[in-house]
């Protein structure tokens, strides 16, 4: 077998690893405050059974597969039910629902894990002839709906896993730039340039289960992106795989020559090719790396201070302010005698807080990250305390820093409990300019309300501001509710009525998480028809017979089924009926209960801590706290 390793098929993140609230007293209460959800009283669910799937069977022909096999070894091609399992959705709240309520319509037929560069292309070649659906895969952590093969699609689906292409292949030391091959995770990279004291900066929440290739063809953003870019800057250099081609961008610092071909290919989401090696910009290891913590009396001025620094002559790599309900959800659920809540509760904090004439349910919680330089790091923090103090804020110092980092890797498992629980939750992302900001937030806030009580349910909706530009900046949305009979169904309201609310006030559909079929609903409004059809013809003329990741990005409501391009001969039936076996026991799930009974197969009981999840690279990354 392959020596790929993959996050749980049901759920996010490493087998035995999960959230538990035990060392949180305040945890419990807030999520029945939030969503009315009493976790003393609720059943959690185990884990869902693998043998109760319904998996459609693989339509790849045994002579297919020998063919792939003998370009990648047999231990690296693979029809086998759990493998294709786990490359048939991403990790969105949708995906998790799907997978645990049996509700796979397509699988892929057969995942294929090539070595190199000149095995991912005979895999295209053949993949091509044969008239078959590639679609790669990297960490599968996407949220956007990127990579699921369309339910109609009728011919062979391959799922081209890039995860044994993981080296960092050179590093141009006067360039600072650095070749990696795409399926590398974030740690295994990290780790790697780091050893040569480098880093490339780009720390997305999903880092440890994610992929260099796939950060590229979703338009990734990672937490210090203030100071590193996102990977659409970071990117200088690409190879991506074609039919019978190889299209090879060189790490060029700017170019004049014509329409970016890179920036089609960053964001294309498998359509345009299959990318091999991504040249990065990369830094090397800062001397200095802090976050400091500042509270703001409320969000205008909280806000008001993040575009002033934007503006200001200060660089810092991070720049994140929690509106006030994420701001409680901070102070309510850090651990026992550690993080804000000893914090608030060991200081004068509140008091002083309280003597300025602040209301305490409307204070804003920053963090400000600065790199660099011992000098260089204290001269950006002397620019941003000065904006701070000027715009009513305070500074708390570097403490509650850690909180910030040990929540970005609960999070996730936050939401595989909750959903063990009954409630279900998930996240939508924008960008805006500085002068819609608060506009846009307090839209998508109203828009979340409307919709739970369209629903009659209690729910929940928090956001914070990350990722600075000079004319705007990221809102990230958190939201979440007790789901009644229908979690899909109550979850797509509620998720259109935050994404509506972004494009109809001067927000795009996703700042970081890509198109997908989530998002593509929205596309002729963010970038207008003419926009969706310039997009449409590019993939068409790329991609002419719909062999790469079709459906995605583009709305796509006829799955293209066309006739295989006369270029080389195949064993394999282009026209492969679906498998009459290939039974979804349900199209919806199959939560009926209540909340407090088994809505959709759960968990297991007592998983490991979320914090017992292994230490990365990322640790030596990220600022100290
Ligand atoms: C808990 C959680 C936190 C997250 N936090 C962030 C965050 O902070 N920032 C952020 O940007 N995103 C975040 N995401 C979303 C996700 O991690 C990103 O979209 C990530 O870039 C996907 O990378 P991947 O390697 O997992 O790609 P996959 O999910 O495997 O694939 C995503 C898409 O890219 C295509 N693709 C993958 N590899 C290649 C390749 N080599 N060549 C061509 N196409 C390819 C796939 O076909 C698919 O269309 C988060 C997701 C979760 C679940």
């Amino acid at each position: 077998m392959t020596s790929v390793k993959h996050m749980k098929w049901w759920g996010w993140g490493n087998e035995g690893v999960g959230f538990h609230h035990e060392d949180k007293p305040g945890f419990a209460p807030f999520v029945e405050y939030a969503v009315g959800l009493d976790l003393g009283s609720a059943t959690r669910a185990g884990e869902p059974s693998f043998d109760e799937l319904d998996v459609p069977k693989s339509t790849a022909t045994a002579a297919f597969t020998k063919q792939l096999a003998a370009i990648v070894g047999a231990d690296n091609v693979t029809r086998d039910d759990m493998a294709r399992v786990i490359h048939t959705y991403g990790k969105s709240l949708r995906d998790l629902v799907r997978i645990r309520s049996n509700a796979i319509k397509r699988s892929p037929d057969v995942v294929v894990y090539p070595a190199d560069e000149a095995e991912v292309q005979a895999i295209v070649d053949a993949a091509v002839a044969a008239n078959a659906v590639i679609i790669p895969f990297g960490g599968g952590s996407n949220i956007a709906g990127s990579l699921e093969a369309m339910p109609a699609e009728k011919r062979v689906v391959i799922s081209l896993d890039l995860g044994r292409l993981r080296k960092v292949v050179a590093i141009d030391a006067a360039a600072g730039l650095a070749r990696i091959q795409a399926g590398a995770q974030g740690p295994d990279l990290e780790k790697q340039l780091n050893a040569r004291g480098w880093t490339i900066g780009h720390f997305p929440d999903s880092f440890t289960h994610s992929t260099v290739g796939g950060w590229v063809a979703t338009r990734s953003s990672g937490m210090q992106s203030d100071k590193y870019g996102d990977i659409a800057d970071i990117t200088r250099g690409l190879r991506v795989v074609r039919p019978d081609a190889m299209l090879v961008l060189r790490p060029l610092p700017s170019t004049s020559s014509g329409p970016s071909v890179r920036e089609m290919i960053l964001g294309s989401e498998g359509r345009l090719g299959v990318i091999t090696e991504v040249t990065v910009q990369v830094h090397r290891i800062p001397k200095k790396r802090d976050v400091y913590a500042y509270f703001f009396p409320n969000w205008k001025s909280g806000i008001a201070a993040m575009q002033a620094i934007s503006e200001s002559d200060a660089t810092p790599s991070i720049t994140r302010i929690s509106d006030a309900k994420e701001t409680g959800f901070s102070l309510a659920t850090s651990k026992t005698r550690s993080g804000l809540s000893k914090f608030t509760a060991e200081t004068a904090l509140p008091k002083i807080m309280t003597s300025k004439g602040w209301n305490l349910d409307e204070i804003c919680l920053s963090f400000i990250g600065f790199e660099g330089g011992v000098a260089h790091a204290k001269r950006q923090k002397k620019i941003v305390d000065k904006i701070v103090t000027k715009h009513g804020g305070m500074g708390v110092g570097k403490g509650p820093g850690i909180l910030y980092d040990q929540k970005k890797f609960d999070t996730p498992y936050l939401r595989d409990f909750l959903l063990d629980m009954g409630a279900a939750g998930d996240v939508s992302e924008t960008a805006t300019p500085w002068s819609s900001v608060v506009k846009l937030h307090s839209a998508a806030h109203k828009a979340a309300q409307a919709a739970y009580d369209s629903l009659g349910t209690k729910g929940w909706i928090m956001s914070h501001m990350s990722h600075s530009y000079h004319s705007g900046a990221c809102l990230y949305f958190t939201f979440a509710f007790t789901f009644r009979d229908d979690p899909l169904g109550e979850y797509d309201t509620v998720k259109r009525a935050i994404q509506q609310s972004f494009v109809d006030n001067d927000g795009t559909i996703s700042h970081h998480h890509g198109v997908g079929l989530e998002h593509s609903p929205w596309l002729e409004q963010d970038i207008s028809p003419e926009g969706v059809k310039v997009m449409r013809g590019l993939f068409d003329a790329a991609d002419p017979a719909g062999n790469f990741n079709p459906g995605k990005i583009t709305p796509a409501p006829v799955v293209p089924v066309r006739a295989a391009p006369k270029t080389k001969t195949t064993t394999t039936t282009t026209t492969a009926p679906a498998k009459k076996t290939a039974a979804v026991k349900k199209t919806a799930p199959t939560a009926k209960a209540a909340p407090k009974t088994k809505a959709v197969p759960k968990a297991k009981a007592a998983p490991k801590t979320a914090t017992a999840q292994p230490k990365s690279t990322r640790a030596k990354a990220t600022p100290k706290k």
